[in-house]
This record gives C-alpha cells, sequence and structure tokens, in this order.
C-alpha cells in the first residue's frame, strides 16, 4: 500500500508509513530510516511528533532546527552546509505537505473529516497522495511524470505541479470505497479509474491549495479546495536556486489558438471579399455591348444512342440553320425532336452522341455552343413567388453585362414583356399548382422571354406553342421570326403540329421520323418535294399536318426514301445552302404578311416581294445596337475572353449573383410566409407546451429526469422540424438546375443563399424563441451564462440535424424516399443519443454508432451545462440525501462532465462537415442531365 514496494513479504515504505504492507502511519521525522520509525495502530493519529516537525505523519518539517536535529541523510554539493526547512511553495528536493480537505458534495454522502497528504518530489517528477476520513486512509494516489513550474503573475507567485496520469488506488473496506454498510453511493470505482490529467496549484504566500483530477471535475464543481496547508522540505541552502518565470500574457494557449484561428478565417474573408469585390468593379467598368449579329448553327450526321439498351434515338440527321433563320424540327411524338434540340443547344446527354455541330460554321467546344444558344426547355421552370416582371428582371441582371445601367437593364425587360405580349401581366405572380398564377401560355412566353432578355446569337426552343392558343402561338413564332429577321439571332425550334399558317413563317424546315430526317430544306418547297415523290398533299388540307402524316406513316417514309431523282443533296439532309435558305425565306415571309392560312405552298410562291418588305419592317422593329456601339458576335465572344482572364464566364461578378440570388430567396420567404410562419409558430407553441409540461420543476430525483426529459424532448422536436429542409430544397432544386444549365450563376452563391435563408429563419430563429421560451418555464438554471451556452448548443445542433437534412435533399432525388431516410436516421441518432440507452450499456458491437449521433453529442453539452452545477436534494423513504447532479450524470448516462465544450466543438464540426458534403453534392451532382 502507499506506494511501498514489497518483496518477498518485506516493504520499502514511503516516509511517513510503516508496517508489513505500508499501511499504518509512522511517526517521528523523515530524518529517520523509514524501517526505524514507529508506528501507531491502523485508524488513529501520531501523537506526537519528533522535535521541529509536524503534519499528519510527521513529514512536515517545521524549524530549520528540526532539519539539524540529525545527521542528513545526503552531503551537500558545498560540503559544509547545514539544512534549513524550506516552506515555500517552491520545492527544491522533497517536499511534505498536509492539508485539511474542504469538499461539501463529498461530506453530502460521507460525513466527516477530510485531510490530504503529499511527497512532492521534484527530481523524480512523482507526487503521491493520500486522503483520509478522520484517521482512516480512503485512498491513494501514484502521480508520475510530473511538470513542475513556479510562475509570477500579476505579483503572485504560485507553484503547479502538472502531471498526465495519475493511478489511484481506493482501500477497501472504506467508507469511500465500499465494503462497510452504510452509504448509498460508492466512489470504488471511480477512483480505480482516475485516468487524470492531475494538477496542484500552491501560491506563495497562502496555506491553501487548488487540486484538480480532469475526470473528478464533475464530482466536485465547486472544486477540491486544500485549506490549512502545511508544507515543508528539509534542504541544503545551494539547492534553492529560484526557477520563478513570469508570465505576461494572461491568455491560455487554448484561447489563443481559437482566436489565431478566428484571425485567419476573418483574414480569408476579407480577401475573398476583396477580391469578389475588385472582379465586380472590373466588371462594371468593362466596356460592354449587347449581341448583335446572329450565329450560324450547322449539324453534320448528329446521331445520339441510348447507353443503358443501345437504342438509336437519332440517325445521322443533317441541317442547318444559317444566321439570321428561322429553322423549325417537326415530326411526330417521340421522333427524337427535343433530343435533337438538346445536343444541338449542347446539353450534357445521358447517352453517346455522334456528328458534328459547327458556329458560325467552325467546330468549337461544347461549352461555346452553350455560351452562344439561348434555350427554352419543353416545360416551364419558373420561380412561382416572382411575377412576370421580377423574373424577367432577374434573369436580365444576372444574365446582361454588369456595366449596363440598371435603368437600360429595366428598358430591355419591358421591351422584351412588351414583345411578347406579357405587358398585361407583367406585374402578376407565375404562380404554381398550390398557388393559382398566370396561364399556361403566359408562363412558357415568360420562359421564352427569360431567354431572350440576352438576345442570344442563336435561341433554340423546344415546343414554345405546346399550351398557346392558336392566336398566341402565331403571335409568338411571329416574334421570333421578327427576332431572326433583324439578323440578331438565329431561331431553332421544334414544333409538333403547326397551324399552316405558323408553318409558312418558317424560313427552314426539319421533319424527322423515327430518329431520321425525312426533309430538310426551305419551308416553301417541302410540298413540292413530297409531290415529287408522288406524295401529294390533297386539297385544303394543312401542308403541316401532311408532313405529319407522311412522318408517321413507316410506307409513305420508305416511299419518300426511296425516290431518286438524281440530285443526293437535295434528298433529306444537308440542303444545298444559303441562297436556297434565302430564297426559302422570302417565300414564306410573304405567306406571313398576306396572313394567308392556304396550306398549299404553291400559293405561297406566288409573293415573293411581300415578303421582303414584311423583313424590311422587322428589322426596323427590333433595336440591334445598344449603347451606341454594334458589335459582331465575333466581339461579343472576345468579350467572353475578357471575362475568362477575369476567372469568370459569367457576365456578372460573384458578388452581383449572390445579391441576385439572395433578394430573390427573400422574397420569396416573405412572400410564402407558410414555412417561415409554420415554423416560428411551432416554436412558441412546443416552447409553451414544453414550459408548461415541465413548469418550474424542483430539483430533487424527479425533477432531475424532467429535466433530463425536457432536454432530451427539446432536441428530438428541433430535430425532426428539420425535415421541413427537405421540402423547401426540392422545390427550389429544379430551378436550380435548369438556371445553372442555362449559365445563370455558378453553385456557391446558390449555395450560400440557400444556407443563409433556410437555417437563419426557418432554424435559428426558430430554435431560439423555442429555447428562451422553454428555459424560464421549466426553470432551468438563472446562471446567465448557462442559458447562453444552452442556446449556443440548441441552435448549433438545430443547424446540424437541418444541414443533414439539405445534405440528403441534395443527394436523393426523390423526395419519399429522402424523408425516409433522414426519418429513419434521426430515429437512430436519437436512440443512441444518450438518454434512451446507457451509453456504457451499448452492446460493443454497435458502440460506435453513438458517436455519429447529434443528440448525443446535443443532449450531452445541454445536460452537462444545466445539471453538472446543481444539486440533488431528496428524501426517499426517510433517507435525506444530498447528490451532485453530475454524479447522477456520470452514474446513470455515463456521460463525461467536463464535455460541454468537446461537445460543441463536435457539433460545430458536424456543421462544417454538413455544409462542406452540401456544396460538393450540389456543384458535383446537380447538373442537368438529359
Ligand atoms: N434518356 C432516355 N431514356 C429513354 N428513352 C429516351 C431517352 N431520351 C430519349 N428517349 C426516347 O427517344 C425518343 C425521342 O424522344 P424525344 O423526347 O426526343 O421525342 P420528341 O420528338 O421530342 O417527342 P415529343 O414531341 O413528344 O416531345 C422517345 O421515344 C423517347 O422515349
Amino acid at each position: 500500500m502507499n506506494s511501498g514496494v514489497c518483496e518477498n513479504k518485506t516493504c520499502k515504505c514511503m516516509p511517513g508509513f510503516g508496517g508489513v504492507d505500508c499501511s499504518l502511519l509512522s511517526c517521528g521525522s523523515p530524518l529517520i530510516d523509514p524501517s526505524q520509525r514507529p508506528t501507531v495502530a491502523s485508524n488513529t493519529s501520531c501523537s506526537s511528533c519528533d522535535d521541529g516537525f509536524g503534519g499528519f505523519n510527521c513529514n512536515v518539517c517545521q524549524t530549520d532546527a528540526g532539519c539539524r536535529s540529525k545527521p542528513p541523510s545526503r552531503t551537500s554539493f558545498l560540503g559544509n552546509e547545514e539544512m534549513v526547512c524550506n516552506k515555500k511553495s517552491e520545492v527544491y528536493h522533497n517536499a511534505y505537505m498536509t492539508c485539511a480537505v474542504r469538499a461539501p458534495e463529498l461530506t453530502g454522502f460521507f460525513p466527516g473529516e477530510y485531510s490530504l497528504t503529499m511527497s512532492l518530489d521534484p527530481v523524480n517528477k512523482t507526487v503521491n497522495a493520500q486522503l483520509w476520513l478522520g484517521y482512516t486512509e480512503q485512498f491513494y494516489c501514484d502521480i508520475p511524470n510530473c511538470t513542475l513550474a513556479t510562475t509570477e503573475e500579476n505579483g503572485v507567485v504560485q507553484t503547479k505541479w502538472d502531471c498526465p496520469t495519475l493511478n489511484c488506488k481506493c482501500i477497501k473496506p472504506t467508507l469511500m470505497c465500499g465494503g462497510v454498510p452504510g452509504p448509498v453511493v460508492t466512489l470504488g470505482d471511480v477512483v480505480d479509474g482516475l485516468k487524470g490529467p492531475f494538477s496542484l496549484t500552491c501560491p506563495q504566500n497562502s496555506n491553501e491549495c487548488d487540486f484538480y483530477i480532469k475526470d473528478l471535475s464533475g464530482l466536485f464543481p465547486t472544486g477540491l479546495k486544500m485549506t490549512d496547508c502545511d508544507l515543508g522540505e528539509c534542504v541544503f541552502p545551494s539547492e534553492m536556486q529560484s526557477t520563478v518565470t513570469t508570465i505576461k500574457s494572461t491568455m491560455s494557449p487554448g484561447v489563443i489558438a481559437c482566436l489565431a484561428i478566428l484571425g485567419v478565417l476573418v483574414l480569408f474573408l476579407i480577401v475573398v471579399c476583396s477580391i469578389a469585390r475588385r472582379n465586380q468593379l472590373i466588371l462594371r467598368r468593362t466596356p460592354y455591348t449587347l449581341n448583335a449579329e446572329a450565329a450560324s448553327l450547322e449539324f453534320r450526321n448528329v446521331g445520339y444512342t441510348l447507353n443503358k439498351d443501345g437504342l438509336e434515338i437519332l440517325k445521322g440527321i443533317s441541317g442547318a440553320a444559317p444566321a439570321g433563320v428561322v429553322l423549325a424540327v417537326m415530326g411526330p411524338s417521340g421522333a427524337g425532336k427535343s433530343t435533337l434540340v438538346d445536343i444541338l443547344a449542347g446539353k450534357r446527354k445521358d447517352g453517346k452522341v455522334t456528328g458534328q455541330i459547327l458556329l458560325n460554321g467552325k467546330q468549337v467546344h461544347e461549352s461555346d455552343i452553350r455560351r452562344a444558344v439561348g434555350f427554352v426547355d419543353q416545360e416551364d421552370t419558373l420561380p412561382p413567388t416572382q411575377t412576370v416582371y421580377e423574373a424577367v428582371l432577374y434573369s436580365a441582371m444576372l444574365r446582361l453585362p454588369e456595366a449596363m445601367p440598371i435603368h437600360r437593364v429595366h428598358e430591355r425587360v419591358s421591351e422584351v414583356i412588351e414583345m411578347l405580349g406579357l405587358t398585361h401581366c407583367a406585374d402578376r405572380r407565375i404562380g404554381n399548382v398550390t398557388a393559382r398564377g398566370i396561364s399556361g401560355g403566359e408562363k412558357r412566353r415568360v420562359s421564352i422571354a427569360l431567354e431572350l432578355i440576352t438576345r442570344p446569337p442563336i435561341l433554340i426552343l423546344d415546343e414554345p406553342t405546346s399550351g398557346l392558343d392558336s392566336y398566341s402561338a402565331h403571335m409568338v413564332v411571329e416574334q421570333l421570326c421578327k427576332l431572326a429577321a433583324s439578323k440578331t439571332t438565329t431561331v431553332i425550334l421544334t414544333i409538333h403540329q403547326p397551324r399552316s399558317d405558323i408553318f409558312f413563317m418558317f424560313d427552314q424546315t426539319l421533319v424527322v421520323s423515327k430518329g431520321s430526317a425525312l426533309y430538310f430544306g426551305p419551308t416553301a418547297t417541302a410540298a413540292d418535294y413530297f409531290i415529287q415523290r408522288g406524295l401529294v398533299c390533297p386539297p385544303n388540307y394543312n401542308i403541316a399536318d401532311y408532313l405529319l402524316d407522311i412522318a408517321m406513316d413507316q410506307e409513305l417514309v420508305a416511299k419518300a426514301k426511296s425516290f431518286n431523282d438524281g440530285s443526293e443533296n437535295e434528298k433529306a439532309g444537308l440542303s444545298t445552302g444559303h441562297q436556297t435558305h434565302i430564297s426559302g425565306n422570302a417565300v414564306s415571309r410573304r405567306a406571313v404578311s398576306n396572313g394567308n392560312s392556304n396550306n398549299n405552298s404553291r400559293n405561297a410562291l406566288q409573293h415573293n416581294n411581300a415578303s421582303d418588305i414584311t423583313r424590311n419592317s422587322y428589322e426596323t422593329s427590333v433595336p440591334i445596337e445598344e449603347e451606341g456601339s454594334a458589335r459582331s458576335s465575333t466581339a461579343s465572344f472576345s468579350e467572353e475572353g475578357a471575362r475568362k482572364k477575369q476567372n469568370t464566364v459569367y457576365p456578372v461578378s460573384f458578388l452581383a449573383q449572390l445579391q441576385v440570388i439572395m433578394k430573390r430567396n427573400f422574397q420569396t420567404l416573405i412572400r410564402d410566409k407558410s414555412l417561415l410562419v409554420l415554423h416560428l409558430a411551432v416554436a412558441i407553441v412546443l416552447g409553451v407546451f414544453i414550459g408548461g409540461l415541465y413548469y418550474q420543476v424542483p430539483m430533487n430525483l424527479a425533477g432531475f429526469q424532467n429535466r433530463a426529459g425536457s432536454l432530451f424532448f427539446m432536441l428530438a422536436l428541433l430535430g425532426f422540424s428539420s425535415i421541413s429542409a427537405l421540402g423547401a430544397f426540392t422545390d427550389t432544386r429544379t430551378l436550380f438546375i435548369k438556371e445553372r444549365s442555362n449559365g445563370y450563376y455558378p453553385p456557391l452563391p446558390f449555395v450560400i443563399s440557400t444556407l443563409l435563408f433556410d437555417l437563419i429563419p426557418l432554424r435559428i430563429v426558430p430554435s431560439i424563441f423555442m429555447g428562451c421560451i422553454s428555459y424560464f418555464m421549466i426553470g432551468l438554471s438563472p446562471v446567465v451564462e448557462t442559458f447562453f451556452k444552452f442556446l449556443l448548443i440548441i441552435v448549433l445542433f438545430n443547424v446540424a440535424t437541418a444541414m443533414f437534412c439539405l445534405v440528403i435533399a441534395a443527394a436523393v432525388r426523390t423526395t419519399g424516399v429522402a424523408s425516409l431516410a433522414s426519418s429513419i436516421v434521426m430515429l437512430f441518432m436519437m436512440l443512441f443519443g444518450g438518454f434512451m440507452i446507457n451509453s456504457g450499456n451499448i452492446p460493443a458491437a454497435l458502440t460506435w454508432i453513438q458517436y455519429f449521433s447529434m443528440f448525443k453529442y446535443g443532449f450531452e453539452a445541454l445536460a452537462v451545462n444545466e445539471v453538472a452545477t446543481s444539486k440533488l436534494i431528496d428524501n426517499i423513504q426517510g433517507v435525506a440525501f444530498n447528490v451532485p447532479g453530475s454524479l447522477i450524470l456520470q452514474k446513470l448516462f455515463g456521460f463525461d462532465l467536463g464535455g460541454y465544450w468537446r461537445n460543441m466543438i463536435i457539433l460545430i464540426g458536424f456543421n462544417v462537415l454538413f455544409i462542406v458534403l452540401f456544396w460538393g453534392i450540389v456543384t458535383f451532382r446537380l447538373k442537368e442531365r438529359k
């Protein structure tokens, strides 16, 4: 016992201990050989010590004379020195100490007077300690590898022993360690399991020391105060070389590290913001032009095969849309029109694409095609809470050059809105299935307006007239023809079954049947082409309908294809050249200007001159230049080059993108109040409910259960309310994919804006509301610091669970699967959260699960914060007890009592991890694939 070294039933004891197993106190003085010192019976004290010595076991010198009363056991370095008694806290050779221990928490369980004896050895860097209740030793500890530092800070000198580990042994049977009847609680396991670190701090001119063992900090929240300390060692004066270090800084290394990380983060943000601002200013100063010249698009042998089953959807289709024409791609449903225009627009396809696409006669990269093309999809994906004007304006602000003055942007928006006949509904909200807004046809035109706003060199539209009445369809196609005629934009569109008047507005027609081109050439000569092949359009029959009839009937298709007039170029495929298109264009324009709904193309051919007049009038109706400087599309591409130099392919800077997206998200939040109001209302109602249920809980056994229950229930509510993030994100996800694909903005500003507008109003504010209400109603700790630490944890927890749901929402496409996955994971996290099963009782094979539970960290932090410093006072069957809450937390829940900050940091870690995951998934997964 007591660190004695025993061999062959003989023990060599430490000074102050004796007996066969070193369990008895020895008296006399440490100057006597330990084996010669007189011992006393167990559980009794030394009645007297040698002169000049005192303390529990006569180890502590009191006077210089005492140290000199016997010959020293070692020799002085200087030879003729006499020993002195050093009573200062700075120890040089081997000091002994006896203190009374003040620990109200301990006396609650084990009443009596506590003393601590210690041997402090700076040479061997060890400390040995024994705790006594009365004169009965309860436990002892061997503490190796200590470092000793004596410091002076603000004039106060103090000595601190820091030891990383300790080995303690509880002595049985004793009151504290068990084996005797009486105490409700024993500390045998706790003491035997102590690991450290340990520290002892003794100020110079004080008889009080602080004793700290990390594992016991929960048991003794107010600390273990050592009073009436008596310390002394016999040393030679030459050994007393002071090593006092003066400390200037008052900050701990942890605080300094945190401040340094914070500083680096702030610096990083400042640098990023400065670069972003610089880029914005450069873009604002860059001279701009809008595209003023249409581009041509030629496609050769375009084929498309599905990867999964090798199905050939397109079979070598060729054609061209020269600059400034309208090319219509027609064909029956499923013929491959959408697939073709997707490929022409440079959209990412799942299958294998073959063939060539030439922009302005040159083969360019797919991304260059995407930049040159404005694409209007078959489906309308629009922001439902915006008005028509706002939707077009936001598109303009994201896609027109940032240098363009805002009044010019507004003018351009009004111009496009008017062009598409949307003026009457400009201030109406777009709406969706739940909130009715503008009509389907108006939505179609808004989709076109969003793309038209930038006046792209090529505009590709998939079924722009679907869902429109014949008047609107005519108007839309007419506007597209005007656009093409103005020579600023080439238009390629798919159309299912146009009316004849619309049909003759197209310059070129490509008829697709089962993935092959049946006809490509001027619209006006389509009828003649088929007449030559014996396929005559019946009188009074819409020629467009007749073409579709042929395309659907494989016998007729075969007949058309088998005809050989000797001119391969005139067969379905690439047509002869530019002149052909111009003449075709001229023919069709005539049909438009006459309002001719006659289906026969021969009639159309008779009005060639009128069509030219109409074209001229188109040219004057659409402004070509912006801000006075006309530029070719080549010039526009060099402007792209300037943007590339600034590492951006977007016309507006990152800051401008962020500003526009955030403004739109803010409007959505304000206009679609349901989610915000619901979250706040639920937070308030549930806050009051929890507060009422656990109203002013007392600090007894039942109250302890209620406190822990209320904290866990709060976390459960917040965790499950986070699942709403799934639905909220699913709504915006489709819009993001479409806008990203159309080059509105990159993922980062979207991610930042989504996080800000989900986390602040829907997670942080409601959790603060609920926390504030329930905290004071339940009667949790009134300490201000504890309250703010509580709020910090529930906010961090709620943000982490919401981020987790956002990650699931981004990763899983199906909302049903995403909700199921989130709910199940949430339930498992709850199960392993520390409330439902004690962490010490989890089967070994499953213990790892608890480390993934955000509930565990949140609950442990909340419980430790709330209960660790409080006391549980109750009376069970007449037995009164007064137990520190910390003991219950440790024993009942297996919690680490010093774990508040660690749990908080882990929750922050979860947040950071989920934010990075969310960004990664949005960036690398949420891409349009057709
Ligand atoms: N990724 C795909 N997986 C399976 N089938 C596909 C895929 N892409 C296209 N197809 C098939 O290819 C054919 C052509 O599709 P596409 O959408 O291009 O036709 P469409 O002419 O535009 O029809 P509609 O006028 O009805 O929109 C259809 O039969 C379609 O089912």
